[in-house]
């Protein structure tokens, strides 16, 4: 049987998209289908559109000349992107079974497994891509989650959750996207009061001054507007979200690009992170707040 066979029930699309700009954010990942995502999730079927954190474990590697050498990289890159999902996760608080969580901009939906395997809550995923949102359900239907983890198309910034629903709430790397205070002031709704919103995202440094060259490139690259930190802090202030962590990951994903960058796999905009991380005009945060 086929992972679209196993859908249990249709994909649910909100009409949209708001803007021409969603509508190119729409193709873009519905016309996605890059092997250093999907060869990564092959591995054990969690499909990831974030990077690693992490040291390398570099006795996993094996002998680079030996013929499994490239498989044992894929690996080790998945291990380290699951190990910055599990990251993000352990920030949602004390989360019960009885609890629904949101993921916003949830991509294939990797993190939307995770969250449910560790926590057995129901989790709500939106996604601007009806391709991701049908494979994120598919994949859920494969595993016999379905009913507690579901993927639909819609925009972040307009969900159909009720307010005060969600115990958490996260952005895995799809902040970018979207104006900061639209994107603060839907979760600071649907959130209940004491809930918690994470998120792991790529910022600009404000202590380099503006946007570097590599920070326009990896815009470019993606078509995202990359935010600084200083907008993330004061757009979480605006909408009752208090941070309780932050936590610069930028030496932990290091080790990640400077891997990747070895693999068959690259996609160019390796140097792009690696220079502007190494800099300092671009850091990698997870900012976790409570919603008071
Ligand atoms: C880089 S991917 C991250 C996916 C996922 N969080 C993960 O960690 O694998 C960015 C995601 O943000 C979604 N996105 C961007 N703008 C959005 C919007 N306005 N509403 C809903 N999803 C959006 C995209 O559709 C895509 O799924
Ligand atoms: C940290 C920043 C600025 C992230 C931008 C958003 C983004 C595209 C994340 C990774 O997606 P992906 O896994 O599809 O990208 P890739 O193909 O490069 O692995
Ligand atoms: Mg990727």
């Amino acid at each position: 049987m086929t992972n679209a066979e196993l859908t249990t029930a249709p994909t649910l699309r909100i009409p949209g998209p708001a803007t021409p700009y969603q509508g190119d954010i729409a193709r873009y990942w519905d016309g996605e289908a890059r092997p250093v995502n999907l060869r990564l999730g092959d591995v054990d079927g969690l499909y990831h559109h974030h990077y690693g954190i992490g040291e390398v474990d570099t006795a996993s590697l094996g002998n680079p000349e030996d013929s499994e050498s490239e498989k044992k990289l894929i690996t080790e890159l998945h291990r380290l992107e699951s190990a910055q999902a599990d990251f993000l996760l352990g920030h949602l608080g004390d989360i019960g079974r009885d609890d629904t969580l949101v993921d916003a901009g949830c991509g294939r939906g990797g993190s939307m497994v995770m969250a449910h395997q560790r926590f057995g809550c129901s989790v709500e995923g939106v996604t601007l891509s009806a391709k991701q949102a049908d494979f994120a359900n598919g994949r859920a239907a494969e595993l016999g989650i379905g009913d507690h983890v579901r993927a639909r198309v819609c925009n972040m910034l307009s969900t159909p959750f009720a307010t005060g629903s969600a115990a958490a709430s996260w952005n895995n790397e799809s902040s970018m996207y979207v104006d900061l205070d639209d994107l603060f002031a839907e979760h600071s709704r649907v959130l209940k009061v004491g809930g918690r919103y994470v998120t792991i995202t790529g910022c600009w440094n404000p202590r380099y001054g503006q946007p570097s060259k590599w920070v326009s490139q990896i815009n470019a690259h993606f078509e995202c507007n990359i935010h600084s930190r200083r907008e993330y802090l004061r757009a979480m202030a605006d909408n009752r979200l208090v941070p309780q962590a932050v936590i610069d990951l930028t030496p932990d994903t290091l080790p990640y690009w400077e891997l990747r960058a070895t693999s068959s796999l690259v996609t160019g905009i390796e140097d792009a992170f690696i220079n502007s991380y190494r800099d300092g005009s671009f850091q990698y945060l997870l900012i976790a707040a409570d919603r008071v």
